[in-house]
Protein backbone atom coordinates (compact mmCIF):
# COMPACT_ATOMS: atom_id res chain seq x y z
CA UNK A 1 0.00 0.00 0.00
CA UNK A 2 1.34 3.49 -1.31
CA UNK A 3 2.17 5.68 1.55
CA UNK A 4 0.48 3.85 4.77
CA UNK A 5 0.19 5.67 8.69
CA UNK A 6 0.84 2.31 9.94
CA UNK A 7 2.32 -1.01 8.76
CA UNK A 8 2.50 -4.04 11.22
CA UNK A 9 4.82 -6.94 10.09
CA UNK A 10 5.46 -10.33 11.69
CA UNK A 11 3.80 -9.01 14.94
CA UNK A 12 4.31 -11.31 18.18
CA UNK A 13 3.11 -11.01 21.44
CA UNK A 14 3.01 -13.32 24.12
CA UNK A 15 2.12 -12.86 28.15
CA UNK A 16 3.89 -15.76 29.97
CA UNK A 17 3.22 -19.03 27.46
CA UNK A 18 0.28 -17.67 25.87
CA UNK A 19 0.67 -16.00 22.44
CA UNK A 20 -1.81 -13.55 21.90
CA UNK A 21 -0.82 -12.03 18.70
CA UNK A 22 0.77 -14.25 16.37
CA UNK A 23 3.09 -12.96 13.58
CA UNK A 24 0.33 -10.48 12.28
CA UNK A 25 0.44 -8.34 9.38
CA UNK A 26 -1.42 -5.32 9.22
CA UNK A 27 -1.32 -1.78 7.23
CA UNK A 28 -3.25 1.30 7.39
CA UNK A 29 -3.33 3.69 4.29
CA UNK A 30 -3.40 7.17 4.82
CA UNK A 31 -6.70 8.83 5.47
CA UNK A 32 -8.21 5.09 5.68
CA UNK A 33 -10.39 4.10 8.22
CA UNK A 34 -10.48 0.53 9.37
CA UNK A 35 -12.64 -1.47 11.52
CA UNK A 36 -11.29 -4.10 13.48
CA UNK A 37 -13.34 -7.15 14.70
CA UNK A 38 -12.48 -10.18 16.62
CA UNK A 39 -13.87 -12.39 19.46
CA UNK A 40 -13.45 -11.47 23.24
CA UNK A 41 -9.82 -12.17 24.34
CA UNK A 42 -8.48 -12.29 21.14
CA UNK A 43 -5.95 -9.32 21.22
CA UNK A 44 -7.96 -6.20 19.90
CA UNK A 45 -6.63 -3.76 22.48
CA UNK A 46 -3.70 -5.56 22.87
CA UNK A 47 -3.03 -4.44 18.74
CA UNK A 48 -4.27 -1.28 19.74
CA UNK A 49 -1.72 -0.90 22.58
CA UNK A 50 1.38 -1.58 20.83
CA UNK A 51 0.61 0.68 17.85
CA UNK A 52 0.19 3.58 20.20
CA UNK A 53 3.54 2.79 21.88
CA UNK A 54 2.37 1.60 25.10
CA UNK A 55 3.82 -1.79 24.91
CA UNK A 56 6.97 -2.41 22.78
CA UNK A 57 8.06 -6.23 24.88
CA UNK A 58 6.94 -7.62 21.50
CA UNK A 59 8.80 -9.11 18.29
CA UNK A 60 8.22 -7.99 15.42
CA UNK A 61 7.77 -4.75 13.84
CA UNK A 62 4.60 -2.40 14.46
CA UNK A 63 5.43 0.80 12.58
CA UNK A 64 3.56 4.39 12.46
CA UNK A 65 4.53 7.52 10.68
CA UNK A 66 3.22 11.05 12.51
CA UNK A 67 1.26 11.17 15.93
CA UNK A 68 -0.64 8.53 17.24
CA UNK A 69 -3.68 9.32 19.46
CA UNK A 70 -5.89 7.54 21.24
CA UNK A 71 -9.48 7.13 22.63
CA UNK A 72 -10.61 4.91 24.46
CA UNK A 73 -14.10 3.04 26.00
CA UNK A 74 -14.08 4.93 28.91
CA UNK A 75 -13.50 9.00 28.26
CA UNK A 76 -10.95 9.07 31.23
CA UNK A 77 -11.43 12.40 31.85
CA UNK A 78 -9.45 13.90 34.98
CA UNK A 79 -12.15 15.12 37.14
CA UNK A 80 -9.68 18.07 39.20
CA UNK A 81 -9.30 19.60 35.60
CA UNK A 82 -11.40 21.37 33.61
CA UNK A 83 -13.03 20.19 30.36
CA UNK A 84 -10.63 22.53 28.12
CA UNK A 85 -7.95 21.67 30.37
CA UNK A 86 -8.83 17.89 29.51
CA UNK A 87 -8.59 18.28 25.67
CA UNK A 88 -5.32 20.01 25.44
CA UNK A 89 -3.41 17.16 28.23
CA UNK A 90 -1.59 15.43 25.49
CA UNK A 91 -0.60 18.46 23.87
CA UNK A 92 2.73 18.99 26.29
CA UNK A 93 3.96 15.90 24.28
CA UNK A 94 3.67 17.40 21.23
CA UNK A 95 5.84 20.41 22.14
CA UNK A 96 2.99 23.34 21.57
CA UNK A 97 3.43 26.69 23.09
CA UNK A 98 1.32 26.59 26.39
CA UNK A 99 0.27 29.86 24.91
CA UNK A 100 -1.99 28.13 22.38
CA UNK A 101 -3.79 25.55 24.30
CA UNK A 102 -7.39 27.41 25.02
CA UNK A 103 -7.37 28.53 21.58
CA UNK A 104 -7.03 24.94 20.14
CA UNK A 105 -8.97 23.18 23.13
CA UNK A 106 -11.82 25.68 21.97
CA UNK A 107 -11.53 24.78 18.28
CA UNK A 108 -11.37 20.91 18.85
CA UNK A 109 -14.59 21.66 21.25
CA UNK A 110 -16.33 23.44 18.58
CA UNK A 111 -15.98 20.71 16.25
CA UNK A 112 -17.53 18.06 19.13
CA UNK A 113 -20.11 20.58 19.32
CA UNK A 114 -18.97 21.46 23.17
CA UNK A 115 -18.05 24.51 22.98
CA UNK A 116 -20.20 25.97 25.52
CA UNK A 117 -18.69 23.48 27.92
CA UNK A 118 -15.42 24.40 27.63
CA UNK A 119 -15.20 25.67 31.39
CA UNK A 120 -17.36 23.13 33.09
CA UNK A 121 -16.34 20.36 35.00
CA UNK A 122 -16.18 16.57 33.48
CA UNK A 123 -18.23 15.04 36.16
CA UNK A 124 -21.23 17.12 35.13
CA UNK A 125 -21.36 16.29 31.62
CA UNK A 126 -23.86 13.34 30.16
CA UNK A 127 -21.85 9.75 29.37
CA UNK A 128 -22.01 11.38 25.24
CA UNK A 129 -20.72 14.58 26.28
CA UNK A 130 -17.66 13.18 27.71
CA UNK A 131 -17.24 10.48 24.83
CA UNK A 132 -16.98 13.71 22.42
CA UNK A 133 -14.72 15.56 24.85
CA UNK A 134 -12.26 12.09 24.57
CA UNK A 135 -12.57 12.48 20.80
CA UNK A 136 -11.84 16.01 21.03
CA UNK A 137 -8.67 15.24 22.98
CA UNK A 138 -7.36 13.01 20.57
CA UNK A 139 -8.15 15.01 17.79
CA UNK A 140 -6.75 18.52 19.19
CA UNK A 141 -3.06 16.52 18.26
CA UNK A 142 -3.98 16.25 14.66
CA UNK A 143 -3.02 13.42 14.56
CA UNK A 144 -2.06 11.09 11.42
CA UNK A 145 -3.08 7.54 13.06
CA UNK A 146 -6.57 8.09 15.56
CA UNK A 147 -6.83 4.85 17.52
CA UNK A 148 -10.17 4.22 18.44
CA UNK A 149 -10.81 1.11 20.97
CA UNK A 150 -14.68 0.43 21.33
CA UNK A 151 -14.89 4.44 22.01
CA UNK A 152 -19.02 3.87 21.24
CA UNK A 153 -19.63 0.89 23.44
CA UNK A 154 -20.95 2.42 26.87
CA UNK A 155 -23.01 4.96 24.70
CA UNK A 156 -26.80 4.73 24.69
CA UNK A 157 -28.20 3.89 20.80
CA UNK A 158 -29.45 7.36 19.94
CA UNK A 159 -26.21 9.13 21.54
CA UNK A 160 -24.33 6.05 19.70
CA UNK A 161 -25.75 6.98 16.38
CA UNK A 162 -24.67 10.73 16.73
CA UNK A 163 -21.31 10.01 17.43
CA UNK A 164 -21.09 7.69 14.53
CA UNK A 165 -22.09 10.55 12.32
CA UNK A 166 -20.01 13.25 14.51
CA UNK A 167 -16.49 10.50 14.08
CA UNK A 168 -17.00 10.22 9.65
CA UNK A 169 -17.80 14.14 9.76
CA UNK A 170 -14.59 14.52 11.66
CA UNK A 171 -12.15 11.63 9.63
CA UNK A 172 -13.72 13.18 6.51
CA UNK A 173 -12.75 16.36 7.20
CA UNK A 174 -9.23 15.57 9.00
CA UNK A 175 -8.12 13.15 7.12
CA UNK A 176 -6.36 10.50 9.81
CA UNK A 177 -5.70 6.91 8.91
CA UNK A 178 -8.34 5.64 11.36
CA UNK A 179 -8.22 2.07 13.51
CA UNK A 180 -11.72 1.16 15.06
CA UNK A 181 -11.38 -1.93 17.65
CA UNK A 182 -15.20 -2.82 17.76
CA UNK A 183 -17.81 -5.89 18.63
CA UNK A 184 -20.19 -4.20 16.39
CA UNK A 185 -20.47 -5.73 12.98
CA UNK A 186 -22.77 -3.21 12.03
CA UNK A 187 -20.99 0.24 13.20
CA UNK A 188 -18.06 -1.72 11.44
CA UNK A 189 -19.83 -2.13 8.20
CA UNK A 190 -21.25 1.26 8.05
CA UNK A 191 -18.31 3.35 9.35
CA UNK A 192 -15.03 1.86 7.53
CA UNK A 193 -13.47 1.19 4.30
CA UNK A 194 -11.91 -2.17 5.38
CA UNK A 195 -13.73 -4.92 7.85
CA UNK A 196 -10.76 -6.71 9.17
CA UNK A 197 -11.45 -9.99 11.35
CA UNK A 198 -8.27 -10.92 14.20
CA UNK A 199 -8.74 -14.39 15.11
CA UNK A 200 -6.13 -17.09 16.48
CA UNK A 201 -3.47 -13.96 16.41
CA UNK A 202 -4.16 -13.04 12.66
CA UNK A 203 -6.03 -11.43 10.31
CA UNK A 204 -8.40 -13.71 9.02
CA UNK A 205 -10.78 -12.12 6.77
CA UNK A 206 -10.96 -8.72 5.08
CA UNK A 207 -14.11 -6.99 3.70
CA UNK A 208 -14.71 -3.79 1.33
CA UNK A 209 -18.37 -2.58 2.89
CA UNK A 210 -18.61 0.45 0.36
CA UNK A 211 -21.02 -0.41 -2.15
CA UNK A 212 -21.19 -3.70 -0.93
CA UNK A 213 -24.40 -5.70 0.14
CA UNK A 214 -24.77 -4.99 3.78
CA UNK A 215 -26.83 -7.93 4.91
CA UNK A 216 -25.18 -10.40 2.48
CA UNK A 217 -21.77 -9.03 4.14
CA UNK A 218 -22.66 -9.14 7.64
CA UNK A 219 -23.48 -12.92 7.35
CA UNK A 220 -20.09 -13.10 5.81
CA UNK A 221 -18.34 -11.35 8.82
CA UNK A 222 -20.19 -13.26 11.13
CA UNK A 223 -19.19 -16.42 9.76
CA UNK A 224 -15.30 -15.37 9.70
CA UNK A 225 -16.44 -14.66 13.46
CA UNK A 226 -17.88 -18.18 13.69
CA UNK A 227 -21.49 -16.56 14.84
CA UNK A 228 -24.29 -17.78 13.03
CA UNK A 229 -26.94 -15.13 12.36
CA UNK A 230 -29.42 -17.43 14.70
CA UNK A 231 -27.34 -16.77 17.71
CA UNK A 232 -27.10 -12.77 17.26
CA UNK A 233 -31.20 -12.97 16.51
N1 LIG B 1 -1.16 -7.36 30.85
C1 LIG B 1 -1.60 -8.59 30.56
N2 LIG B 1 -1.10 -9.67 31.19
C2 LIG B 1 -1.52 -10.91 30.88
N3 LIG B 1 -2.44 -11.18 29.93
C3 LIG B 1 -2.95 -10.15 29.27
C4 LIG B 1 -2.57 -8.80 29.55
N4 LIG B 1 -3.27 -7.99 28.71
C5 LIG B 1 -4.06 -8.78 27.96
N5 LIG B 1 -3.87 -10.08 28.29
C6 LIG B 1 -4.54 -11.23 27.69
O1 LIG B 1 -4.40 -11.14 26.28
C7 LIG B 1 -5.59 -11.57 25.65
C8 LIG B 1 -6.05 -10.51 24.67
O2 LIG B 1 -6.52 -9.38 25.41
P1 LIG B 1 -7.10 -8.11 24.66
O3 LIG B 1 -7.54 -7.18 25.73
O4 LIG B 1 -6.13 -7.63 23.67
O5 LIG B 1 -8.34 -8.76 23.92
P2 LIG B 1 -9.55 -8.04 23.15
O6 LIG B 1 -9.68 -8.69 21.84
O7 LIG B 1 -9.33 -6.55 23.16
O8 LIG B 1 -10.74 -8.43 24.09
P3 LIG B 1 -12.15 -7.71 24.39
O9 LIG B 1 -12.88 -7.71 23.08
O10 LIG B 1 -12.80 -8.59 25.41
O11 LIG B 1 -11.84 -6.32 24.89
C9 LIG B 1 -6.59 -11.87 26.75
O12 LIG B 1 -6.62 -13.25 26.96
C10 LIG B 1 -6.02 -11.18 27.96
O13 LIG B 1 -6.35 -11.87 29.13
Amino acid sequence: MANPVAEVTGLTKRFGDRTVLDGLDLTVGRGEFVALLGRSGSGKSTLLRVLAGLDDDVEGRADVTGTVSVAFQQPRLLPWRKVWRNVVLGLRQDGVAKSRNRALADKALAEVHLAEHADDWPLTLSGGEAQRVSLARALVREPDLLLLDEPFGALDALTRISVHGLVQDLWRRHGPGVLLVTHDVDEALRLADRVLVLDGGRIVAGHRPRGADHDDLRRRVLADLGVTEDAVA
